[in-house]
C-alpha cells in the first residue's frame, strides 16, 4: 500500500504531544508522591486506632466502620466525578493495609507479653517505644507534604529560628568575619534547601546562589546542631558533604565549633537536644 504524504500540522503534533505527555507524567509523579505522604499519615492514625481497639478489647476488623468509610468515599467520589468502583477499590486497599499493620502490632504485642514474663519491666517499655518509633515514617516520606508548604513561610520560620539561636546578644561578634558571605544548607532527605547570609548582625535567608553548600540528612544536621555529633566525624563518614568554596565552609564550621553551645537560649537547647535524640532513635528503630 502506498503511503500518503504527512500534512505539516500532523508533523508538528508529535512534538507537542511529547511535551504534554512529559508534563502530564511530571504532574502524575508529584501527585503520587503526595498520595504516598497522605498514606503514611493515614497509617499513623490507623496504628493509633489499632492500639485503642486492643486496649478496649475490641476486634481489629470493624465492618460497621468500614461501611461508613466506604459510604463517605462514594459520596466524595461522586462529587469529584471519580468512579465509585475506583473509590471502593481504594477503600478496600486502605482497609487491607491498615489491618495488616494492626495485626503486625498485635503480633509484636503478643511477643512482648511472652518475653515480659522472663524479662524486667524496663525491657518491655523499651520494646514498646521501639515499636512506636518504627511507625514514624523517615524524613524522606514527609518530603511530598513539605513541598506543599509555601517557600516564603518556610524561609520566615528558618530565619526566625536561626536569629533566636544566633542573636548577637548570645554570640557577640563571632560571625562578623563572614559578613556578606552566602552559605547553602541542603536537607537531602526532606528535599529542602536555603541560602543564609550573615548581615547587620543577623542571619538572613536570601534568594541568591550559595558560595558553599553543606548537605546532609535532617537527622544528621539536627544531631550536629544539638552537638550530639561533631562536624569532623560527620564529614569523615560522608554523612555531611561540603561543596563549593571549601574555605568558606570550613571557616563557618570553625566559627560554629568555637561558639559555646550554652550561648544559645536554654529553651532552644532543650528542644534541639530532645528533637535530635528522638530523630536518631526513630532512624535506628526504622532501620532495625
Ligand atoms: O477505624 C478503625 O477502627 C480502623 O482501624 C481504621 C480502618 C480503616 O482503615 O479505615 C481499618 C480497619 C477497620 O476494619 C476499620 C477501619
Amino acid at each position: 500500500m502506498r503511503q500518503l504524504p504527512t500534512p505539516p500540522q500532523a508533523r508538528a503534533a508529535p512534538l507537542a504531544s511529547h511535551l504534554l505527555l512529559a508534563c502530564a507524567r511530571h504532574g502524575i509523579d508529584r501527585v503520587d508522591d503526595g498520595m504516598l505522604g497522605l498514606l503514611a499519615l493515614r497509617r499513623l492514625m490507623s496504628a493509633t486506632a489499632g492500639r485503642q481497639k486492643r486496649a478496649l478489647g475490641r476486634p481489629l476488623r470493624d465492618q460497621a466502620r468500614e461501611s461508613q468509610v466506604r459510604l463517605r468515599a462514594h459520596r466524595c467520589a461522586q462529587r469529584l466525578h471519580v468512579s465509585t468502583e475506583t473509590a471502593d477499590s481504594l477503600a478496600s486497599l486502605l482497609f487491607a493495609d491498615a489491618l495488616r499493620q494492626q495485626s503486625l502490632q498485635d503480633a509484636h504485642a503478643a511477643a512482648r507479653t511472652v518475653r515480659s514474663e522472663s524479662h524486667p519491666a524496663s525491657d518491655a517499655a523499651m520494646d514498646r517505644s521501639h515499636a512506636l518509633l518504627r511507625l514514624i515514617p523517615p524524613p524522606a516520606r514527609w518530603r511530598p507534604l513539605l513541598r506543599l508548604a509555601p517557600t516564603p513561610l518556610r524561609d520566615r520560620l528558618v530565619a526566625r529560628a536561626l536569629s533566636q539561636a544566633l542573636s548577637p546578644a548570645h554570640i557577640g561578634s563571632a560571625l562578623d568575619d563572614i559578613t556578606g558571605r552566602r552559605l547553602g544548607i541542603e536537607i537531602a532527605d526532606l528535599g529542602q534547601r536555603c541560602v543564609l547570609e550573615w548581615r547587620d548582625g543577623h542571619l538572613h535567608v536570601v534568594d541568591a546562589p550559595a558560595e558553599a553548600t553543606v548537605r546532609g540528612t535532617a537527622t544528621d544536621l539536627l544531631l550536629l546542631a544539638a552537638r550530639l555529633e561533631d562536624a569532623d566525624t560527620l564529614f569523615f563518614q560522608r554523612r555531611l558533604v561540603l561543596t563549593g568554596d571549601t574555605e568558606l565552609g570550613l571557616t563557618v564550621r570553625n566559627l560554629l565549633d568555637r561558639m559555646p553551645f550554652d550561648a544559645m537560649p536554654l529553651a532552644l537547647r532543650i528542644v534541639l537536644h530532645r528533637g535530635a535524640r528522638f530523630a536518631r532513635a526513630a532512624r535506628e528503630a526504622f532501620r532495625a
